[in-house]
């Protein structure tokens, strides 16, 4: 395992853990002990909320509250105007955060906009801040203790250049709350942060701030009262289509369809973007025909939309919120509620109209019966069959105006879709389905700040134009959509299945995990679960299968001296060391927390369960810190496990759950022509191939922190490629030689190879898809049984005895025939 220092998400092989730790439930009494400290500690904003809020506000938090001027009389403005500077602008984080922060990395005039979108059910606030005047290069000098983030509850920290764009919602019917959280940061006179121009000013000196939505109207004097703030009112509709296309234009990795469970990130070419239908999905539904900047029509609206949904849900299931009642949505059955076709047709399908027994054919229809009350029908069923009822209607309309104005493409945002797989399935389906698969739905990932973006970029009219003349949207070959159009014509020959797995890997993200298994009563939706303990057998012939799923603690027989055998190679009785690695793990938990909670669908209560796990876990290592033995002896591999501990404490079953997912599908769509390419080869430079293979798939394990960056590009598979072209022979542990000889014999030698190969398969998809499985393939040719071993339980990024037969099985399907 090389550079094993430099890497924060490591991977440790054959940890064996004696001690148990006694872990999450203390820290998290203390936690609840010092909830009151930590809500005075944030803003004013009370209650339940402080850990979503804390969430959301991604960057800021105390270190900016700190620079809190006490009031924002201050005001004036520079000589020239400063602009903002959309180029480059790139979502930050994973492909699954939601509501992600914008990057601005070229913004150099410190702008200090806020824009507000004041709807029918939620206020959205965009707003910029300025990194942080931190220099990047002091982070060893800092404390453990800054570091843990336990002195002042910041979540993370950022670098000077550039600045960011954040998104922010409130409900509406707590707007004093959102004026609390504008106060406390100062966001309407330029923020704490500001030092030179500040928001814009009207003729009487007030503050003015951009805000859309039939809120600008109703709560402008409230505003004024409160901040003294007034509004500059933008036209919502306006603004939704601005946001649209900045959105569309700008942003990388921002429209995405959502099929069957699956997501899949669209690259949208700037040059051929219109017209489309947006549809906003908000309290009600507007839908928009967009042919440009600027030039639109609103051709339609339905007032079935997210308001019908949550007020009916709250009458019918007396649901407190809407997220719960999302959630109970997840573990609904609808058969129970609405009438199928069976229904009527005795079990029968309709199909001279083309209906199966299992098509909805009245939702809510079985309601009717006279001898049931509201009480009979479980809340989970109820909000289940009003979810589908209505987002299917949406999607049905939608289709239907998008048919009248020959429209192809269908943008679906607004807050009803909540990043939600089921709502984003059943809209799709719809679309689909009526459109016969002519039509397509998109969806964004801002898709609730559409309006408010809209009312940001309204500060300056002609941001659009500059984003033309920036170039911004960039491919993965970093071309212009419109030069890379020609080029890639030209180079199509060329292209190898490597550059084609990093193409995929940058277009492929994981389908969101928040998608219920089993059937949804829209058909097709089974969702593949792990089969564990099943012997099945496929086309290739190949036995897949878990032989052994008990965990045992045991060191491997094979080991050349076993009793000497100490898994923990690095001791952490050296304070440096010790320091060393609590620096590494702590800077790395923003990361694992944003990971773990998308890998639960992303929920509130996700978030929650996140932060804190991100608190325990800090406590942890502040204890560590102090008191290196409070557990026992520690070494790295219990660090690294208390950590898995910690997060399954938090009912956190497995953090890369959709990086695996991701990993998988780019692996998979380019395993064939890599196949194709081995079977090509010499059987000698084959077998070379295949152990570089091996060794460059196991990526993780190869370290540096420029691979984890490149991860969170979505690049990681670049690294693959990147190590099998530097993979020089001799490899630190190297028996090529022999193992050749024996595969293929020398000289008077006849080939001898193995009986049986065991390969113990460690991080990541592509260490399985692209490494073991051609090697296994090869030995499997030669007469060698094979055996996958792996984990039982997940870690890390290891992939788990578990999920192995999944992926041989889906591999098997693109084994070529050759
Ligand atoms: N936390 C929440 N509280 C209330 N509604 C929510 C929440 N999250 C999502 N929603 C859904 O989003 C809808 C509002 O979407 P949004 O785009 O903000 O529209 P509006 O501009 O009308 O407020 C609600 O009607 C509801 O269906
Ligand atoms: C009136 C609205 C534009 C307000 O926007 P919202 O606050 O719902 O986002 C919207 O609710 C709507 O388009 N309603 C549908 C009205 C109709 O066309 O029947």
């Amino acid at each position: 395992m090389a550079s094993l220092k430099e890497d924060p998400i490591l991977g440790i092989d054959g940890i064996t853990i004696k001690e148990e730790f006694e872990i999450a439930k203390p820290v998290i009494d203390k936690l609840r002990e010092d909830r009151p400290a930590l809500e005075t500690e944030g803003t004013v904003i009370k209650g339940e909320s402080v850990i979503d809020k804390v969430i959301e506000e991604g960057s800021g938090g105390q270190g900016e509250r700190d620079m809190v001027p006490p009031t924002c009389t201050s005001i004036h403005r520079s000589g020239s105007r400063p602009q903002l500077d959309l180029s480059k602008a790139a979502i930050e984080g994973n492909f699954e955060e939601r509501d992600p922060t914008i990057l601005l990395p070229n913004q150099s005039d410190d702008i200090s906009h806020l824009a507000l979108d004041i709807g029918g059910s939620l206020i959205k606030l965009v707003y910029f801040s300025r990194h942080q005047d931190r220099p990047t290069n002091d982070k060893r000098k800092k404390t453990v203790k800054e570091r843990l983030g336990l002195s002042n509850g910041n979540r993370r920290s950022y670098p000077i250049l550039g600045g960011r764009l954040h998104f922010v919602k409130f409900e509406t019917s707590k707007i004093n709350e959102c004026l609390d959280f504008i106060s406390s940061k100062q966001l309407h006179c330029g923020g704490v942060d500001s030092h030179s121009w500040h928001s814009d000013t009207s003729s009487n000196g007030n503050a003015v701030i951009k805000a859309t939505g039939g809120g600008a109207y109703k709560y402008a004097d409230l505003l004024k009262e409160r901040l003294g703030v007034s509004l500059d009112k933008e036209d919502e509709m306006d603004c939704l289509v601005a946001g649209a296309n900045f959105l569309l234009k700008a942003i990388r990795h921002e429209a995405f369809t959502h099929m069957e469970g699956q997501k899949e990130f669209v690259q949208i070419d700037q040059n051929d973007m219109f017209p489309y239908l947006l549809v906003n999905i908000g309290s009600g539904v507007s839908m928009i025909k967009v042919d440009g900047d600027g030039k639109f029509e609103r051709v339609s609206g339905t007032n079935v939309g997210g308001g019908t949904y949550w007020g009916l849900g709250r009458l019918l299931t007396k649901c407190k919120s809407f997220d719960e009642l999302l959630e109970l949505s997840q573990r609904g059955d609808n058969g129970t509620i609405d009438m199928l076709v069976g229904d009527i047709y005795g079990g029968m399908d309709y199909n001279k109209i083309g209906l199966s027994a299992s098509t909805i054919a009245s939702s809510f229809g079985k309601a009717i019966s006279e001898k049931k009350e509201l009480t009979n029908y479980r809340p989970e069923d109820i909000s289940l069959s009003l979810l589908r009822m209505i987002s299917y209607n949406i999607g049905q309309i939608s289709y239907l105006n998008a048919l009248r104005f020959g429209l192809k493409r269908i943008f679906f945002g607004g807050f009803f879709i909540r990043g939600h797989a089921y709502t984003m399935d059943a809209i799709s389906f719809a679309v689909h389905f009526w459109s016969k698969g002519e039509a397509q739905a998109m969806f964004l990932r801002h898709e609730g700040f559409l309006g408010a973006l809209g009312a940001f970029m309204s500060y300056e009219k002609h941001g659009l134009d500059d984003l033309m003349v920036h170039q911004l949207v960039e491919s993965y070959l970093g071309l212009h959509p419109v030069k890379r159009k020609r080029k890639r014509k030209r180079k199509r020959k060329r292209i190898s299945w490597m550059e084609k797995f990093v193409q995929k890997g940058t277009e492929i993200t994981a389908p969101v995990p928040m998608a219920s298994s089993g059937t949804t009563g829209l058909g097709g939706f089974e969702v593949p679960s792990s089969k564990g303990g099943t012997l099945r057998s496929d086309a290739s012939a190949l036995n897949v299968g878990v032989l052994h799923l008990v965990p045992t603690l045991e060191v491997f027989p094979q080991l050349a001296d076993p009793k000497m055998y100490e898994p923990n190679t690095i001791d952490l009785a050296d304070h440096s060391e010790l320091e060393y690695w609590f620096t590494v793990l702590s800077d790395h938990l923003p990361d694992l927390v944003d990971k773990a909670v998308a890998s639960e669908g992303g929920t509130d209560d996700s978030k929650r369960r996140g932060d804190a796990f991100a608190r325990a876990f800090s406590a942890h290592l502040a204890r560590l810190m102090e008191e290196p033995a409070a557990y026992g002896k520690l070494g790295l591999a219990n660090l690294l496990e208390l950590r898995e501990e910690c997060l399954r404490e938090f009912q956190f079953v497995d953090a890369y759950r959709s990086i695996k997912q991701r990993e998988n599908e780019a692996s998979l769509a380019v395993l064939p022509d890599l196949l194709v390419e081995l079977d090509s080869m010499t059987e000698e430079t084959r077998l070379l191939t295949l152990i570089e293979g091996v060794l460059a798939a196991n990526i993780f394990d190869w370290g540096s922190r420029a691979c984890v960056e490149l991860y969170h590009k979505g690049t990681i598979i670049e690294i693959y490629r990147m190590s099998r072209n530097k993979m020089q022979r001799p490899w630190r542990v190297d028996d090529f030689d022999a193992f050749k000889e024996r595969m293929l014999g020398s000289g008077d030698k006849k080939p001898c190879p193995h009986k049986r190969a065991l390969l113990f398969v460690d991080n990541s998809g592509a260490d399985v898809i692209l490494g073991m499985l051609p090697l296994a393939r090869e030995l499997l040719r030669h007469g060698t049984e094979v055996v996958l071993v792996a984990n039982s339980l997940p870690a890390l990024n290891d992939v788990t005895a578990m999920e192995l037969p999944d992926i041989v099985a889906e591999a098997a399907k693109v084994w070529p025939r050759a």
